[in-house]
């Protein structure tokens, strides 16, 4: 569960990312960050993975209280957060294997369960066939698809991506839609920053709306207000 209360983020240079958010959100929900450019999208990513800290307020991640945290509960905060990044954020000399072995290693897996985590996710989203390419070769649509396959293969209990389908031809941004919807039903708590919104319609979550770095929609509340 993320609990997000009276929460202002404001960058060193007095910008300010968000104002008074208060926000929960509940395991295994499919949440939608939508609103124009500079809105707080990415801010508000951002905060789940302790990438950035409230500048009042409080954000408590799975019950951790990310401003309290010490180096440790970071690190472990953030191996248990995929991060599917708008610019991929993927080692562009390496090979696609090496892209996705690397953050497995860390956690001292045995050879055979990595080489088979690695070669389900490369299948499921159809990138099989890259697996030894340099990733600089990709195009962006098979980067991005990389990014999401890296993001998911720790089975993470909160996926963040921001815009995973922005690059993506409808074919496949429903494969990678298609498999994030197969973790939430196993619990996990997804939040997709995106303008995309043909997903939105057709894969139905909660929806988030950002203006100003406030929150100005929450689907959820207008459902209960309806009931
Ligand atoms: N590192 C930073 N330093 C200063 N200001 C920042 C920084 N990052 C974001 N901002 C500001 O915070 C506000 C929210 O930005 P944010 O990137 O969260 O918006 P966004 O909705 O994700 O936009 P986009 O759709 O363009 O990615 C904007 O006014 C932006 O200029």
């Amino acid at each position: 569960m993320i609990q997000i209360h009276k929460v202002d983020v404001t960058y060193e240079d007095g910008n300010k990312g968000l104002s008074n958010i208060d926000l929960q959100i509940d395991k295994g929900e499919l949440v939608y960050v939508t609103g124009s450019s500079g809105a707080g999208k990415s801010t508000l990513l951002r905060l789940m993975y302790a990438d950035i800290m409230p500048s009042k307020g409080v954000v408590k991640v799975e019950g951790q209280n990310i401003g309290s945290m010490n180096h440790n509960s970071v690190a472990f905060l953030r191996r248990n957060v995929g991060v599917i990044f708008q610019d991929f954020k993927l080692l562009e000399e390496q090979t696609v294997y090496e892209n996705l072995v690397l953050p497995l290693e860390i956690f001292y897996l045995n050879k055979s369960v990595i080489e088979s985590k690695i070669h389900g996710i490369l299948k499921a989203l159809d990138i099989f066939t890259h697996r030894d390419s340099v990733v600089k070769k990709l195009s962006g649509g098979e980067k991005q698809r990389v990014a999401v396959a890296r993001a998911l293969l720790n089975d993470p209990f909160i996926v963040v991506a921001d815009e995973p389908t922005g690059s993506l031809d409808a074919k496949n941004a429903d494969k990678i839609m298609d498999m994030l919807l197969h973790k939430t039903a196993k619990g996990t708590t997804i939040l997709i920053a995106t303008h995309d919104q043909r997903i939105i319609k057709e894969y139905p979550g909660r929806v988030l709306y950002l203006d100003k770095g406030r929150i100005t929609y929450d689907s959820r509340e207008k459902a209960g207000a309806d009931a």
